[in-house]
């Protein structure tokens, strides 16, 4: 059926072999800045053909992303591509001049589209937004269903109280999109959350979700960085079948981001590999050779893991946990006990509850309140203020991700130094913005501490530790201190939240999908601190969860425990 969507658009593509993207050996800078500057990348010679199916494969944070960015116009190409092609010479062939017309733009940015897993799409501006919303009741401004979202059409005119977006020039779809569109929405197990509210959506679903409106925009070229992330395992070759029939059939052509360590779908014949503003560009059995020696010579022995202490005291108690959305019932029955020292990986399929469990944890979810013996540190859930448990319990998530705000004048020292009280807005000032302390004021030896906390995680995991921030200070910690954090690539942001988790030795720490977007350097930096015992200490109890096994920084022989979540039951598995 879905090449039924090539033959739909059939009379767009023809036997033309112009090449879809043309770069034959130019600079990248960014508008603005003159060609005496140091460009983003260095004789840049890229040509992708008809038919190619390209990854473009990064090692370092953000330099995957400023290749998008290059296709997406974002930056200056020197010199520029020569006419009549430009950029996409396919664009203007005549055969592609029906492509044009038929979307009333001659803008050929508009046929390019990225999808990214980097960017923060729930929320716009600076500031922070409740991420938490979701766990409770939708409220009206929340209500727009996935089904709305991408047919704004849909929404019913008895609310206009909600401005909700409406297209009245929209057509009917045919009856062969119809087709089209039932069978990505099955393909992409979305068939049955079609008509949630889209704050519902958990991380994976909301991810096959944008996706698919992707798709039904019906671009030429579709840019999709790092689509694999936060997938569970059975949805990973779903997608890249689904991503494999498109590509073939051209609607739409696709250039899949993968990180060094992501493997490579055996259908991609082309990898460019981005390393140091440097991009080597080639058949993929040319190039990947080059990208597993660079990550082989740069890993190192991981370090010793240091061992945990064996029966601390009792963080988590759950005994019945239960968690129902209407009729939805997503948690039942949980039993579940987190010890001090213990490490644990939260398993379960995209939508099993996982991100719903921490919620009750970390005391976000308004039926943490409600349920009939859940005890965190000791007290059962009631009896603890929510400020003093949220500064008890670190959180680094793709929701608090998206949500942190990012407003100017925040630096990076005041990002990582909101771990101390579990809150979101820098409290102090100058290099004493060290949190004011949750129950009680800070004695001189705790603001003291707190900033030896502040550098020592700068240190462990700044850019020393990875090679140097691509665009600002290189390795000077005290110079990335002082970075806007709003400035950052997306890869060191995320560096940031995570020192921002481990800074204050909270005694549970939860670690949801952490390396995504991150460069290999940084993953390893942050694999190393964690193990070694210094960025988490016997005392404290680590939660994580990712859907890859090998992302969890301890091994089963090294002592980590698995729980896992499936169809609503939840079960340690030894
Ligand atoms: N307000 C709501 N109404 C109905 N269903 C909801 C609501 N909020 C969450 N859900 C459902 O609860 C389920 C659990 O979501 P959760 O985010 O906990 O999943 P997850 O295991 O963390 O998934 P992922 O691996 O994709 O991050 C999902 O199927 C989601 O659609």
């Amino acid at each position: 059926m879905l090449h039924a969507r090539a033959r739909c658009y059939s009379k767009f593509y023809t036997t033309s072999r112009a090449p879809i993207v043309h770069i034959p050996k130019a600079n990248v800078f960014r508008f603005g800045d003159p060609n005496t500057a140091a460009p983003i990348f260095r004789s840049l010679q890229w040509t992708v053909h008809e038919g190619d199916a390209w990854a473009v494969i990064g090692s370092g944070s953000g330099e995957k992303a400023m290749l998008f960015r290059t296709l997406l116009g974002h930056l200056r190409i020197s010199p520029a591509p020569p006419p009549p092609g430009g950029l996409f010479p396919f664009l203007s062939t005549s055969s592609t001049e029906d492509i044009r017309t038929s979307t009333s733009t001659s803008d050929p940015y508009s046929h390019i589209a990225l999808v990214s897993f980097s960017h923060r799409p729930r929320t716009s501006g600076g500031g922070f937004y409740d991420f938490t919303a979701r766990y409770g009741a939708v409220r009206d401004l929340d209500r727009l269903t996935l089904r709305q979202s991408m047919f704004p059409e849909t929404v019913p005119p008895e609310f206009p109280e909600l401005e909700l977006p409406r297209d009245e020039n929209a057509k009917e779809m045919s009856e062969l999109e119809k087709q089209v569109f039932g069978a990505l929405v099955d393909r992409m197990g979305l068939r049955e959350l079609l008509d949630l509210p889209l704050v519902a959506l958990s991380n994976g679903q909301t991810r096959r979700a944008r996706i698919v409106k992707a798709i039904l925009r019906k671009p030429e070229l579709l840019l999709l960085d790092e689509p694999l992330t936060g997938l569970d395992v059975q949805s990973r070759p779903r997608l890249l079948e689904v991503l494999r029939a498109l590509h073939t059939a051209r609607a739409p052509r696709v250039v899949l981001g993968l990180r060094t360590q992501d493997p490579v779908p055996e259908w991609v014949t082309h990898v460019a590999f981005v390393n140091n503003g440097r991009v080597v560009a080639g058949p993929k059995e040319e190039v990947l050779p080059a990208v597993e020696h660079i990550v082989a010579t740069a890993s190192t022995k991981e370090a010793p893991v240091v061992r945990a202490s064996e029966r601390g005291e009792l963080l988590v108690d759950m005994k019945g946990i239960n968690v129902k959305y209407g009729t939805r019932t997503v948690l039942k029955d949980i039993n579940w006990q987190i010890r001090q020292g213990e490490r644990w990986h939260l398993q379960g399929t995209n939508g099993s509850g996982k991100t719903t469990l921490l919620a009750l944890l970390t005391g976000a979810h308004p039926q943490s309140y409600t349920q009939p013996h859940l005890h965190l540190h000791g007290r059962p859930r009631p009896r603890l203020p929510t400020p003093y448990l949220q500064s008890l319990v670190a959180l680094f998530s793709p929701e608090l991700f998206d949500a942190f705000p990012r407003r100017t004048g925040m630096r990076v020292w005041d990002a990582v130094a909101t771990g101390f009280d579990g809150g979101f807005v820098p409290l102090g000032r100058g290099k004493e913005a060290v949190g004011v302390g949750v129950m009680r004021p800070l004695s001189e030896e705790e603001v003291a501490w707190r900033m030896w906390r502040c550098w020592a995680v700068l240190e462990a995991l700044g850019p020393g530790a990875w090679g140097g921030d691509a665009d600002g200070t290189g390795v000077d910690t005290k110079a990335f201190a002082e970075r806007a954090f709003v400035d950052l690539p997306v890869g060191e942001q995320r560096m940031v939240l995570l020192m921002r988790a481990l800074v204050g030795r909270a005694p549970l720490v939860l670690l949801d999908e952490v390396w995504s977007g991150m460069g290999e350097g940084m993953v390893r930096a942050a694999r190393q601190y964690l193990r070694s015992g210094e960025g988490v200490g016997p005392e404290q109890a680590v939660v994580v969860i990712t859907h890859w096994e090998e992302e969890v920084p301890w091994t089963v022989t090294e002592g980590v425990r698995r729980f896992r979540l499936d169809g609503g039951f939840g079960m340690v598995v030894d």
